[in-house]
């Protein structure tokens, strides 16, 4: 698990748009190793999707500022549209949410399958949609989907058809983007254990597992990286953030769950109060010290990214005085 597939090195990428930059990425790094599957987590609209959509493609308004990104040996930052689509499904993929839903009702999985697969200039010939059925096989679907409309499907197993799909030439890296978040708790589960399965058959190399649900990390990912609004918070192996987080956001987070695999007992499980900031033309400083309970006037000066132990890193000026005590009252 030494080798890495991708490597960030403060990563910034913007939205440009008439009022200004919407500084949804903003000092970035991390890097994923073979055979990882690295959870990232954080609050709605703190730039999960946004940093995933900057490794596989370039759509304005969204543009690339500055740092590095290296994509097993592709230099991706430097990459056009052009280029970006020649790596699809093979190096990088995507699991898409909703991706069956936008789909034709009328027609069947078989074509769904077909038609993607042409647009991404794969012959869809007899060896491969033997594949195709090799791989349903592979998360529990019978080969007798293919003959069957989208809408006859369960989301959970409407997921696992595009999960087939982005995965069918075997990745290095994908990005499985809230694919558990409009299933029901057991297909949650079944579908994050389906990708698990996957990278330990060796399908796919690596993985990065976006979601705003701790819980379901706590089951599947190897590490864990927290983002607040647009910047790094926090990574680190899931037990050790689990049992450890430095950074009070991460601490409240994980204070905010009723249970992730561990009962913390005579805990109060508190809310995070307020909101995130508004990430247009936003300023220096930590983005949580309105609603950290522990911010101080060193707080608005941008906090930089800290080696707490090998593998985890954090950005928060005092997380050293803080130390990981789960237990204190904030
Ligand atoms: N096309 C766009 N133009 C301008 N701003 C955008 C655009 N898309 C997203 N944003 C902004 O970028 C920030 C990050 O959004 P992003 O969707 O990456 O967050 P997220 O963590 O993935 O959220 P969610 O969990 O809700 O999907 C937000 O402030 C959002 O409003």
């Amino acid at each position: 698990m030494s080798e890495n597939i991708l490597e960030v090195k403060n990563l910034r990428a913007y939205y440009n748009i008439l009022k200004g930059q919407v500084k949804a990425v903003d000092d970035i790094t991390f890097n994923l190793k073979k055979g990882e599957i690295l959870g990232l987590a954080g609050e709605s609209g703190c730039g999960k999707s946004t940093l995933a959509s900057s490794f596989i493609s370039r759509k304005k308004p969204l543009e690339y500022v500055s740092g590095e990104v290296d994509l097993v040996g592709h230099e991706i930052m430097k990459m056009d549209e052009a280029e970006f689509k020649k790596l699809r499904l093979k190096t990088i993929s995507i699991i898409p949410q909703y991706a069956l839903d936008a789909f034709s009702p009328t027609k069947k999985i078989r074509t769904f399958i077909k038609d993607l697969a042409h647009q991404h200039g794969i012959k869809t010939d007899r060896a491969f949609m033997e594949k195709v059925e090799e791989r349903l096989d592979l998360v529990n679907l019978d080969k007798s989907v293919l003959n069957r409309y989208s809408i006859e499907l369960s989301g959970g197993m409407k997921q696992r058809v595009v999960m087939v799909i982005s995965t069918i030439l075997d990745p290095d890296f994908i990005i499985a983007d809230e694919i558990t978040s409009a299933l029901d708790v057991s297909s949650q589960r079944f579908v994050a254990t389906m990708l698990a399965n996957l990278r330990d058959l060796e399908i796919i190399k690596s993985a990065i597992f976006i979601t705003h649900d701790l819980s379901i990390l706590y089951q599947i990912a190897d590490r864990i990286m927290i983002m607040y609004a647009g910047n790094f918070a926090e990574i680190a192996p899931t037990d050790e953030i689990v049992a450890r987080p430095r950074h009070p956001y991460t601490r409240a987070l994980i204070n905010s769950l009723p249970k992730v695999g561990i009962q913390y007992h005579d805990k109060r499980l508190s809310g995070i109060e307020g909101t995130p900031p508004h990430l247009l033309n936003i300023g220096d400083g930590c983005r949580f010290r309105d609603r950290c309970p522990y911010a101080i006037e060193k707080c608005e000066e941008t906090p930089i990214r800290e080696k707490v132990a090998d593998n985890h890193y954090v950005s928060c000026w005092r997380w050293q005085e803080l130390g990981s005590d789960l237990n204190v009252e904030e």
